[in-house]
């Protein structure tokens, strides 16, 4: 994985927007985690915009940058935003710039986005390798979800639901340029860190955001 590997070099240091997506419990965070372990200094994550408050101990710029509703509103107008979302009557977006700063350094910018959110990013035409991450079935989701002991009953519920829908874009044309069934986490890791490697490998020139 010399393309992954590659940290001095400029030449080698490709930058790419990698998005992974798939259902609550499906193993993105997992997936990401082990990329992070693996190369340190290759994988960056944009700081994303928020109207939600600060909790304690958090810093504006570094977990998030946190701004007003109107501010979100108008970059929103702008087009600030390479994909947001409101949840729960609270606003969280990426900003191409928040993303181009990673990819300045040189670095992979790993995203994890809903599928709306990737939707967002093929509408606007964005260069990005877009990772779907599956479960085997439904029933090991929900057995994962509940060993993670980390949502309440009616949440494991609702995320199951979710997925369900969430399952059914896999099929759609041009929508993911990976879809991973993450059966054992190795094999699956092992199977998106390949494909990262070898687009990396294919594209020489210097990585673009827009098109
Ligand atoms: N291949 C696997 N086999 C068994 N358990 C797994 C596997 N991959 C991940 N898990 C476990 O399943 C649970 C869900 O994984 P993870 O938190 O990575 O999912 P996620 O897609 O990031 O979820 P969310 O979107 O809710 O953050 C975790 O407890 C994780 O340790």
């Amino acid at each position: 994985m010399q393309v992954l590997d590659a940290e001095s070099n400029q030449n080698d240091s490709k930058s790419v927007l990698v998005v992974f997506t798939g259902p609550s419990g499906a193993g993105k965070s997992s997936i990401i985690q082990k990329l992070k372990e693996n190369y340190p200094n290759r994988i960056g994550f944009s700081v994303s915009h928020t109207t939600r408050s600060p909790r304690p101990g958090e810093q504006n710029g570094v977990e998030y940058y946190f701004v007003p509703e109107e501010k979100f509103k108008d970059m929103i107008e702008n087009n600030e935003f390479i994909e947001y979302a409101n949840v729960h009557g609270r606003y969280y977006g990426t900003s191409f710039q928040a993303v181009e700063t990673v990819l300045n350094r040189g670095q992979l910018c790993v995203l994890d986005v809903d599928v709306q959110g990737c939707r967002s990013i093929r509408q606007r035409s964005i260069k990005a390798i877009i990772i779907f991450i599956s479960p085997p079935s439904l029933t090991e989701l929900e057995s994962r979800l509940r060993s993670r002991k980390t949502e309440s009953e009616a949440d494991v519920r609702k995320r199951i639901d979710d997925a369900e829908d969430e399952m059914k874009t896999c099929g759609e044309p041009n929508l993911y340029d990976l879809v991973v069934v993450n059966d054992f986490l190795d094999r699956a890791y092992n199977e998106a860190r390949t494909f990262i490697a070898e687009y990396l490998n294919d594209k020489d020139q210097k990585f673009q955001l827009s098109l």
